[in-house]
């Protein structure tokens, strides 16, 4: 079987994404790395940090050129590690954007991130809420967001939103369409014929009988039982947040649904921050990003874990792999 070819995009220039790119491209990978950003910081990040310098070659370069691909995206200006330049917004988006061109024309067989820091790219003069939202609308299609880690997978019905506005954002519509979203890819990309899928309430205590909230009775309810229904679908709930995650119980989950960002996220990175990875369901090609942000206190020191993003581009090349092997069968 052919080694998938992954895009590799660092992400915000002056964050630890360049640095933690290098430390990435020193190893050997059971896949092939084609790195899109910015050729000057990459070296620069490699210097700083202590690092060997890689020896970048273009993308199109003979095959049997030695070297590391790059499909260059300048930053408008030189970066500075841990000052993010709301200038470099557009070469930031640009590298995301190329790299994800590449893997809907099959030119790449998945897409590794590193972090994004959002406000620069606002900052920057273009509307940006996460990577996640941005390739779903790139790609046209509806995705979900999935933490894992070795104990535990934390899907989100909403991503990046203002709490205020959670509640209102939660219908049946999207629920359906996140957890068939996330259902498929159980099934498809991480090798569960029946998965089963802990749907969180939204409220304390599940509501606690309509006294703390009516959105478990009126809504999450009675999608769970409709679609229970439905062959295959094993979904549990809506449960209590609170103790969906005591170890016991989420022995018994393949994944766990969160209805919002801080709901699902703090568990995730409190049981393994450095190993746990972010994936996005939905895509027509595999996208893993690193769990962490840009780290700005770190960067351009050569102290940043790189676990999370060793972890990404394993994680995308055995989902690459799964796929082609999927395609051929
Ligand atoms: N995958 C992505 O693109 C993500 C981007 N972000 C963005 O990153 C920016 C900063 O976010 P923060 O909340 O400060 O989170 P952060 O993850 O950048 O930093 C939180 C703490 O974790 C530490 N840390 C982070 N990565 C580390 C690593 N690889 N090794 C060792 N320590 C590490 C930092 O030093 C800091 O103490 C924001 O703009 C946010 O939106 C945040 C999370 C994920
Ligand atoms: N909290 C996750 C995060 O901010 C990264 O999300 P995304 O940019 O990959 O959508």
């Amino acid at each position: 079987m052919r080694r998938p070819r992954l895009a590799l995009v660092p992400g915000e220039p002056a964050g630890v994404g360049p640095e933690l790119c290098i430390a990435a491209l020193a190893r050997d990978w059971d896949a092939d790395l084609v790195v899109y950003g910015d050729g000057d910081t990459l070296r620069r990040a490699a210097e700083t940090t202590g690092q060997p310098i890689p020896r970048l070659i273009p993308h199109d370069a003979p095959a049997d050129a030695p070297g590391v691909r790059l499909v260059e995206c300048r930053n408008a200006r030189p970066a500075r590690f841990g000052e993010p330049d709301p200038a470099n917004a557009t070469a930031v988006i640009d590298a995301l954007t190329a790299a994800a061109d590449a893997c809907r024309s099959g030119a790449c067989d998945g897409l590794v991130t590193g972090p994004v820091h959002k406000a620069a790219i606002n900052d920057g003069g273009i509307p940006y809420t996460g990577t996640t939202e941005l390739l779903a609308r790139h790609a046209g299609c509806d995705v979900v967001m999935m933490l894992a880690n070795d104990i535990v997978r934390v899907a989100l019905a909403t991503t990046h939103l203002p709490l205020r506005d959670v509640a209102d954002a939660i219908d049946a519509p999207l629920l359906e369409r996140v957890l068939r979203t996330l259902h498929d890819a159980l099934r498809r990309d991480f090798g569960h014929p029946q998965p089963v899928i802990a749907v969180l309430g939204l409220n304390p205590h599940a509501g606690e009988d309509g006294h703390l909230g009516r959105e478990e009775l009126d809504l999450i309810a009675p999608l769970l039982e409709r679609l229970r229904a439905e062959d295959g679908f094993d979904l549990r709930g809506p449960l209590p947040a609170d103790t969906a995650f005591l170890p016991a119980r989420l022995a018994r989950f393949d994944a766990v649904l969160a209805m919002y960002h801080d709901q699902g996220m703090p568990v995730l990175k409190y049981s393994g921050f450095e190993q746990a990875v972010n994936l996005t369901l939905g895509l027509p090609y595999p996208r893993v990003a690193v769990d962490h942000g840009t780290a700005l206190d770190l960067a351009g020191r050569g102290v940043a874990d790189p676990s999370s993003l060793f972890a990404a581009i394993t994680s995308c090349a055995q989902l690459a792999r799964r796929r082609t092997a999927d395609v051929r069968a």
